[in-house]
């Protein structure tokens, strides 16, 4: 029989510091019982009472489903407009910073702290957020459930118990009441779901949505405003390193491979998705790792399969309702199924989670389209062309909705995660990469032979062995050809590859299917340019060439025609229209 945590609970010394402190009092939380910074042992038993449809897997972490909700609402999420803030933002109708006023983000967070208060117990969490000393966070996560406590346990940096005795007051603060809808005729609402983010109180609220993940790219969010103002620059991207000190950034967005390709057994891991590289070198912002499950194979993901055991949150896997005990072997993980677990559970990460400059960047493209070869050097001005466009897919498992790759564009990666305008991150970018000589590289993450439903997933082995070859220095030594459209540097051989799938027009079976494909896809980069120039096309041009010459200094004439964007440009113009 399960003994209930909550019976005996060693709760008295945490709850009075809490119920005591000004946090407590400006807040009006007052819950019945307060279970601050549990070890993961408890949490496993408070969610397995209280949390219906909560299991322990084989492997022993806690499998947990996060309701109707399996994946991020961007749409439903808010950012509070005031005085002090608003000029550095990016608003407008291609920015993900959703209005919402002060008043009304009050009101939902009173909403919140109600619903909790009607609560018999709520979690608190108070941890760090970013490796780098100078810039650290004090987080503190106030939730209705278990596992999210274990979530952040595992995301945020752990305190030792004497900064946890020393805690104080938070820097930032996350209201999660996420089991509570919100009400969608305040203002504002569009849905019962409500993510409000405001930096004037430094807090975070969360309505209507269990999905973990809105906690740890909450905090992201916050720091992609905090970061820049700082002259640091925030990352949605993995980051690991080699023997020789030498740092690889992966950017991607969400479920393209950061972690997988980050977590590799031949380079300690640094992180696999928050960074922030300042002038002294990149740290990590989290403590954990947060990985998509699908497609996960012990024989080519043995880092991420053997870090999932006791301590690990598993988010809705499709298990058998009636064990007590999930055979995690053989269930089926579903497109939404993720895991996040601590760091040190990748067995050759470096904590602290701290590297020197990045000699490499990878840009993951997860082209579902078929046409971008698995890999491609960058020259520094397109990589400032690609890392603005975010050119990849959003895959089932991130956002609410997404059922199959869908071809999109996320600037710098992350575009849900942004707070200035994408420049901004990719003037800061331009300038550290120039600065440190560092090498870029466009890898294709996605789809080969054709588009989604036609060709295939890259596969695995060979982008593993195309990161090798980045590593090994074969790729700066190797022999390049250049595509027509984009201007991209193919390589013509890479160890352990087949050439022929170097080349994507070599596996399409109907030539005349990719060259459409291609210029179609040149024809939407260019649209996808206005975005950031208020609907001018042109401006987008020489507002991108301007980040790559520093400033607003005179246009080099031949600029556009010299670079990939010119080239894309030209191509575009002569494609056919195609229908989507
Ligand atoms: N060629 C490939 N490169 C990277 N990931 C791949 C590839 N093929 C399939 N995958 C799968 O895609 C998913 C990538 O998820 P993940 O690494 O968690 O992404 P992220 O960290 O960017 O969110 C994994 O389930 C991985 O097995
Ligand atoms: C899980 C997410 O992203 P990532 O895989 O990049 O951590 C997310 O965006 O909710």
């Amino acid at each position: 029989m399960l003994r209930y945590a909550s019976d005996n609970m060693p709760n008295g010394a945490d709850a009075k510091f809490l119920m005591d402190s000004n946090f407590t009092r400006q807040s009006g939380l007052a819950p019945r019982q307060i279970f601050r910074n549990l070890p993961p042992s408890q949490l496993y038993e408070m969610a397995l009472a209280f949390e219906p449809g909560t299991h322990i897997t084989s492997t022993g972490a806690l499998a947990t489903l996060s309701g109707e909700k399996m994946g991020r609402s961007p749409k439903d999420k808010r950012i509070v407009r005031d005085p002090e803030t608003e000029k550095d933002l990016w608003w407008g109708p291609y920015s993900p910073n959703y209005v919402m006023d002060d008043r009304t983000f009050l009101t939902n967070r009173e909403r919140a702290v109600d619903y909790l208060n009607t609560l018999d117990r709520i979690y608190i969490v108070d941890a760090f957020a970013n490796w780098d000393p100078a810039s650290r966070l004090k987080i503190r996560v106030v939730t209705s459930r278990a596992y999210h406590a274990l979530f952040m346990h595992n995301m945020l940096i752990r305190p030792t118990p004497e900064e946890l005795e020393d805690f104080g007051e938070p820097d930032f603060v996350i209201y999660n009441a996420g089991a509570f809808p919100a009400n969608k005729y305040t203002n504002f609402m569009t849905s019962q779901t409500s993510i409000d983010l405001c930096l004037k109180h430094k807090e975070m609220v969360i309505l209507g949505t269990m999905y973990a993940g809105e906690m740890k790219k909450g905090v992201f969010t916050l720091m992609h405003y905090l970061m820049p103002m700082q002259g640091k620059l925030s990352l949605h991207s993995g980051c690991n390193v080699g023997a020789e000190g030498d740092v690889t950034l992966f950017f991607g967005l969400s479920g393209t491979g950061k972690t997988t390709l980050s977590a590799d057994p031949k380079r300690p891991l640094i992180g696999d998705d928050e960074h922030v590289w300042c002038d002294t070198g990149v740290f990590n912002i989290e403590g954990g790792c947060y990985a998509k499950c699908i497609g996960l194979k012990k024989e080519t993901e043995p880092e991420i399969w053997n870090a999932i055991r006791f301590g690990t949150v598993l988010e809705n896997v499709d298990y058998d309702p009636d064990s007590r005990l999930v055979d995690y072997d053989s269930q089926r993980l579903t497109e939404n199924t993720r895991a996040s677990y601590p760091i040190e559970y990748i067995s050759n990460a470096h904590v602290p989670c701290v590297g020197g400059h990045p000699k490499n960047v990878i840009l993951l493209a997860c082209d579902a389209f078929g046409v971008l070869p698995p890999v491609s050097r960058l020259s520094l001005e397109q990589a400032m062309y690609h890392f603005i466009s975010g050119y990849t897919a959003k895959v089932a498992g991130t956002e609410v909705g997404v059922k199959e790759p869908t071809a999109t564009f996320s600037a710098c990666f992350g575009s849900a995660f942004l707070m200035l305008h994408p420049y901004k991150y990719a003037t800061m970018l331009a300038d550290k990469m120039s600065k440190h000589g560092t090498h870029a590289w466009l890898v294709n993450t996605g789809w080969t032979g054709g588009k989604y439903g036609v060709g295939k997933r890259i596969s695995l082995k060979y982008t593993r062995a195309i990161i090798d070859a980045i590593h090994t220095g074969e790729l700066e030594k190797a022999e390049y050809v250049s595509t027509p459209i984009f201007g991209l540097q193919v390589p013509v051989s890479v160890s352990g590859v087949p050439p022929e799938i170097l080349s994507p027009e070599s596996v399409w079976p109907n030539k005349n299917e990719f060259a459409t494909t291609l210029n179609h896809l040149g024809h939407m980069f260019v649209k996808n340019f206005e975005c950031f120039s208020d609907g001018d096309s042109f401006v987008g041009a020489e507002m991108a060439s301007r980040i790559l010459t520093g400033g607003p200094s005179p246009l080099p004439e031949d600029h556009v025609a010299k670079t990939g964007f010119g080239a894309i440009i030209s191509a575009a113009a002569t494609a056919p229209a195609i229908q989507a």
